[in-house]
């Protein structure tokens, strides 16, 4: 095309005829005339900063170019040998960083193709970087789509990176000075500085949020764990704080910005469930359902630096930290269960139903992490052909976890038994019965209570727990898309029941208030009637850390025992025991 043509069909652009020109190239044009108040007959070469201004452009996207550099070497060394052009420009239009052969070094410092050159669009008029800045968009300027003579022989293809807030933070483009005339030449070009920008964009989040929750998501499985699509950085209450540009746009949809969402309000999901998504667990298990009913897979990424519990001073892996909150028995049991965690000696973990082992023996598993597969065994419906046909994966790596070993039948005894021998899987079993008192009496096989009770961790009852709200706000976090509050009468009343079914009861009694609620509050009577009411035994033990978990307060410890205060207070003084100083 000849320069007379190409500023002739501008000014027919102008006057609103169409050429087959791109919507996105006719509009950067008219922003050229009429709002840059440039003249396409007069061509002005590239603009390039001074020193010390390009100084300052790089000083301010110093960690931006840090981190872009692995990935634009790779996406450099993609393209080598055809003659591509890498450019990192920043939101301003200024290129910060350049890689390019420098054989050409000339020619491409004339075309403006060089480090320090200004190619925001009021300056270089529609060109990749400068229109990518303004539309926000993935964008080919090819040849004539330039407004400027002077860049016309140039194809630049531009994509956006978006920073951890969705701001536009710089610009990756891949540039050729002399290209094939097709536009559809730079199709893989497009695709490639999209895909690269995409992971400069995961890089930076991943640098940003070492000490929050990531989760990463991608269509399929396949790719989850090496190139996710998306990412999403979650604060404590489970509140987004950061996110990819395609996490936006996969999760965000009309209702505006995802930041300062809860994740609970995007996906049925909350951050309490985020331990499920780690390592450890095959990709294809960890399905993430949205709202409006597509499915994606999650990996969750657990806080690098773990978050230290308030009170208690002890940093815990991931999937473990979440489990109790300010209560010092389970503290110390989950300092106990992460260090064990990094062996292979068999688990025995007890407790009452509900109190949480089956949720315990995923976490330790999680702590490993290489994607073993987690395999759970219901003891109480498991028949010995059942128990025998496991016997071809209990060769490979992986944790077994036995719910309710008291429930085995001997016949099943002895399937497990068989099933263990030379097995290559790490054992973890849940007990709801004293297990030793059962293989004393002879309920149980002596030979497979030591195969598997390496070490006990025993799990306190919701009674007994001193983190109770701090575990009545996590359940109803987890059930309550409305944010729900708890009137103080209603969370006393929790307060004081005796819980025999634990956090299964604690959940299923706020699924049911959750369900009554009228308003923004739950209050008593949207409380249903404990299922079950206990009166339990009391020797000096049980009453002093049931004490304890009530903050010695003698009403409170007398309703949880059925009882009245005086009764507590006789006991108390019978048995001499006195509060902590
Ligand atoms: N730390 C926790 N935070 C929130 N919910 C929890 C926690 N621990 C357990 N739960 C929930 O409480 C319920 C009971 O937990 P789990 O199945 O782990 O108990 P269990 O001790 O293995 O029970 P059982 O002995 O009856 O098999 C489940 O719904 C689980 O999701």
């Amino acid at each position: 095309m000849r320069d007379t043509d190409h500023v002739r069909e501008i000014d027919r652009v102008l006057r609103g005829q169409t050429t087959g020109r791109d919507g996105v190239v006719s509009e950067s044009w008219r922003r050229c005339v009429e709002t840059y108040g440039m003249d396409p007959s007069r061509p002005s070469p590239a603009h390039i900063v001074t020193e010390a201004e390009l100084r300052a452009h790089r000083e301010q996207s110093e960690r931006l170019i840090a981190i872009a550099r692995s990935g634009l070497d790779s996406l450099f060394r993609q393209v080598a040998g055809q003659n591509y052009v890498l450019l990192l420009a920043d939101a301003k239009g200024v290129t910060v960083d350049f890689f390019g052969d420098r054989r050409f070094e000339d020619d491409l410092r004339t075309a403006g193709l060089y480090m320090g050159s200004d190619w925001s669009e009021n300056r270089a008029g529609t060109c990749g970087v400068g229109s990518c800045i303004v539309t926000g968009e993935a964008i080919t300027i090819h040849q004539t789509d330039h407004f400027d003579l002077h860049h016309t022989p140039l194809s630049c293809t531009a994509a956006p990176i978006f920073d951890t807030s969705g701001n536009l933070s710089a610009v990756l483009d891949l540039s050729l000075l002399r290209s094939p005339q097709p536009k559809a030449s730079q199709n893989l070009a497009m695709n490639l500085v999209c895909s690269s920008a995409r992971r400069v964009e995961m890089a930076n989040l991943m640098a940003m949020t070492r000490r929050d929750w990531v989760l990463r998501f991608s269509a399929s499985p396949e790719f989850l764990e090496v190139d996710p699509e998306a990412a999403i950085a979650l604060d404590d209450s489970g509140r987004v704080i950061g996110l990819t540009h395609a996490a936006q746009q996969v999760l965000g949809s009309q209702s505006g910005s995802l930041l300062g969402r809860r994740l609970d309000q995007v996906m049925e999901l909350s951050v309490d469930d985020l331990p499920e998504l780690m390592r450890g667990r095959p990709t294809e298990e960890r399905v993430i359902r949205l709202h409006d009913g597509r499915a994606l897979f999650g990996h969750a990424i657990a806080p690098q630096t773990a978050r230290v519990p308030r009170q208690t001073g002890i940093a815990l892996p991931g999937g473990l930290s979440s489990i109790a909150g300010p209560d010092p028995a389970m503290q110390a049991l989950l300092t106990r269960a992460a260090k064990l965690a990094r062996t292979q000696i068999p688990l025995l973990l007890s407790g009452e139903t509900g109190t949480g082992k089956h949720r315990l023996a995923r976490a330790i598993h999680m702590c490993e992490t290489d994607a073993r597969p987690f395999i759970q065994l219901d003891c109480a419906r498991a028949d010995p052909a059942a128990i025998d046909a496991m016997l071809p994966s209990a060769g490979t790596p992986g944790t077994l976890f036995m719910q309710g070993v008291d429930d085995l039948s001997p016949a099943g005894q002895a399937a497990i038994l068989r099933l263990l021998t030379d097995a290559k899987l790490r054992v973890i079993a849940s007990v709801r019965d004293d297990l030793s008192a059962m293989t004393r009496s002879g309920a149980f096989r002596g030979d497979l209570f030591f195969r598997i009770a390496g070490a006990t961790l025993s799990v306190p009852p919701l009674r007994l727990r001193q983190d109770f709200d701090w575990l009545l706000d996590r359940l109803l976090r987890q059930r309550n898309p409305d944010g729900l509050r708890l009137t103080p009468a209603a969370r006393s009343e929790l307060k004081a029941r005796s819980w025999p079914g634990n956090l299964r009861e604690l959940g299923n009694t706020l699924d049911v208030a959750v369900s009554l609620a009228e308003g923004a509050d739950i209050d008593i009577t949207d409380l249903p009637d404990p299922v079950l009411v206990e009166t339990r035994a009391d020797d000096a033990e049980c009453l002093e850390s049931l004490l304890d978990a009530c903050g010695w307060n003698m009403a409170q410890t007398a309703r949880r025992l059925g009882v009245n205060r005086s009764t507590i207070l006789r006991r108390v003084q019978r048995l001499g025991l006195t509060p902590p100083q």
